[in-house]
């Protein structure tokens, strides 16, 4: 058996590998996992397997017995009658027991592997393994493989099941005739092996297919999700976009297709196999019996132990071939759940210090991997303590990259980024992020209650009122949620109703964009009395009113405390202490407003150029400022 597969496909090769001992290790993790979650259903599935596989044999002897006395003259059969019939009702009891106990062993093991699969998806402190699409279809498989712990079990408990029933009848047959028991146990030999090789591909082609059905699963979210509804309408792309859904359908249709018939002509090929061996048997059963070799109940017993023994060798080979082809999918939950961390995690984490100096980034060169241009191109910045620092730059200079950065979602390639001196990598990121409050341009609109969805910044205040409402008033929310049909309990959503529901305006409701945003204001204000806020974008989608009230509200309130704020609208940045010009990977210039319009450089040509746009009789064409080439500017 080759413990590779590796299947050509007009793409990339892709391989499967899953050799003996890393089948024993993961066959052995999947049986822990098992007993774990389930211990006594799975004692009682293991008894009930045990029962199931002796009550055949036990039948096949009894109804010998029953015919050679039947033949002889009919003395003592109703003891026999009467253990016919009990072996019937158990055989009819079993199958049932059984399911009942797979369902309760999957439920049971599903909820404690999905524990332990998203726990350890929640370990990746960055973001790397989230943009790595090989990571991503290795997650949807190790999704799959989380079911599989119990179907491993459930194998090795249908391979002793199909072991006792072979033995037992392979015992039995033996006696009558050795021939025909060394020609049925031959066919086992091609029947496991082709069994094996179906297995390897047809967990292959779930690997090979993945960023297929990915794709798939991403054109079905587009058609069905609200926020792209009014593009598709807009545009009319509904057509063009479920023709592509359909189309990674039919790629990834004709994939298992193939598996598919390969299944068919092999399983066929052994169904023919095994009935010519039955055959066979039964026709030399039949003369024995008319040379008086064998005893009427002795045919009964052949027919009986042949089917018996093909029975359980083919409950043995799909019992392998299941094993195996689970195996090669829990291998995927295994790799995800010993993954090694994304980001270096110190043996023992320096403590972060309150921030009393500054952050700085000494010649931090930075790109998303190595396949990426270079986004940061030996940065240095100081962002001091205490003080309010602007960014801008043009789209796609780097600005949120260094937000990122700053937050520890990525450590630098080259470089280094120092809090009060101490490099941010000998650092726990949870203890860094509790220490900053941030909203992102594109923050989240969670589907929960107002409530929720302001607590999620600091889960403590879900019973405090008092602080959630502070962190909503100073974001100019707090009216509008508590004047909302359940208050501050209603939920910011109309995805989670019932029928019955869609009429009562109390069940939900919908914010407007810039609603959203005051929101996640709300939100990262919760963790202002941290050492850094970080503002990137933060609004953009509010009224003028609004913004001015934000701005005035954000100087006031950042006296004395570390921020950042990133901006495309220099008014609000003007007033921050240092500004900072991003622009190629670098800092092309840095000091307060004034100092930078007198250096007429960058920044002064992007202010006034925005300036004039709000002068009532400018003309921006005529403006000395005016930036032409199309690509390098963008004026909210
Ligand atoms: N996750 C990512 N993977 C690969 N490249 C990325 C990723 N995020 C950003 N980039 C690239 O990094 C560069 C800088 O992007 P960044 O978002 O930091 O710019 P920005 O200055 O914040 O732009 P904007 O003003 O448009 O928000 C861009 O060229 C972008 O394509």
């Amino acid at each position: 058996m080759s413990p590779e597969l590796v299947i050509m496909d007009g793409s990339a090769p892709v391989t499967t590998r899953l050799g003996g001992r890393k089948s024993l290790v993961a066959a052995t993790t999947a049986a822990r996992l098992t007993w774990q979650a389930a211990p006594l259903a799975t004692l009682a599935y293991g008894l009930v397997a045990l029962a199931a596989a002796g009550v055949p044999v036990a039948t096949a002897w009894l109804l010998k017995l029953v015919i050679d006395r039947l033949t002889a003259g009919g003395a003592g059969l109703s003891g026999l009658a009467v253990l016919l019939a009990l072996a019937g009702v158990t055989m009819a009891m079993l199958p049932r027991l059984g399911d009942y106990l797979r369902a309760e062993i999957d439920r049971a093991v599903a909820l404690v592997a999905e524990d332990r699969l998203y726990g350890a998806v929640e370990r990746f402190v960055g973001l790397v393994k989230f943009e790595d699409p090989v990571f991503l279809d290795r997650l949807r498989l190790a999704q799959q493989g989380a079911a599989t712990p119990a179907q491993v079990v459930e194998a090795g408990f249908g391979l002793l099941r199909g072991a006792v029933t072979l033995v037992g009848f392979v015992g039995s047959l033996s006696l009558l005739s050795p021939m025909i028991t060394l020609l049925v146990l031959l066919t086992a030999v091609p029947v496991l092996a082709a069994e094996l090789a179906l297995a390897r591909r047809r967990a292959g082609v779930l690997w090979q297919i993945g960023p297929t059905e990915r794709r798939e699963m991403f054109y079905r979210g587009l058609l069905d999700s609200v926020h792209a509804a009014k593009e598709i309408r807009l545009f009319g792309v509904g057509g063009f976009l479920r023709g592509r859904m359909l189309s990674e359908r039919r790629t990834a249709n004709r994939a298992r297709r193939r598996v598919d018939q390969r299944v068919l002509v092999v399983q066929g090929g052994l169904a023919g196999l095994g009935a010519v061996v039955s055959g066979a048997a039964l026709i030399w059963a039949i003369q024995a019996a008319r040379s008086n070799q064998l005893s009427v109940g002795d045919v009964s017993m052949v027919i009986a132990a042949v089917a018996g023994v093909q029975s359980g060798i083919n409950a043995l080979v799909n019992a392998v071939a299941q094993a195996h082809e689970q195996l090669l999918l829990f291998d995927h939950y295994v790799s995800v759940v010993d993954a090694e961390p994304d980001l270096p995690v110190p043996a023992r984490p320096v403590e972060l210090p309150l921030l009393r100096d500054g952050i700085e980034f000494h010649d931090v060169w930075f790109r998303y991997g190595d396949e990426h241009p270079w986004v940061l191109r030996g940065l240095n910045l100081r962002i001091p303590a205490g003080m309010a620092t602007g960014m801008v730059g043009l789209n796609g200079a780097g600005k949120s990259t260094i937000v990122k950065l700053l937050c520890r979602f990525y450590d630098p390639t080259r470089g280094a980024i120092t809090w009060d001196g101490v490099d941010l990598r000998t650092v726990d990121a949870a203890q860094l992020r509790q220490r900053i409050g941030a909203v992102f341009q594109d923050f989240m609109e969670y589907d929960l209650t107002a409530r929720e969805n302001v607590a999620l910044g600091d889960l403590s205040v879900l019973d405090d009122p008092e602080r959630l409402h502070t962190a909503a008033r100073r974001a100019g929310v707090h009216d509008l949620l508590s004047s909302l049909p359940r208050g501050y309990d209603t939920l910011l959503t109309r995805l989670f109703f019932g029928e019955s529901d869609q009429g009562d305006p109390e069940t939900g409701i919908r914010l407007s964009g810039g609603q959203w945003q005051r929101v996640a204001l709300a939100r990262a204000f919760l963790r202002d009395r941290g050492d850094l806020m970080i503002l990137d974008e933060p609004s953009a989608g509010l009224d003028a009113e609004a913004e001015h009230e934000l701005h005035t509200r954000l100087r006031q309130h950042r006296e004395g405390r570390t921020s950042v704020l990133v901006s495309h609208r220099l008014g609000a940045i003007r007033a921050a202490d240092r500004i900072v010009v991003v622009a190629d990977g670098t800092v092309v210039e840095q000091g307060g407003h004034e100092v930078l319009l007198a250096a007429e450089g960058a920044y002064a040509r992007l202010f006034r150029l925005q300036a004039a746009g709000y002068q009532l009789d400018s003309d921006p064409a005529s403006d000395p400022g005016r930036v032409d080439h199309q690509d390098s500017i963008t004026i909210d």
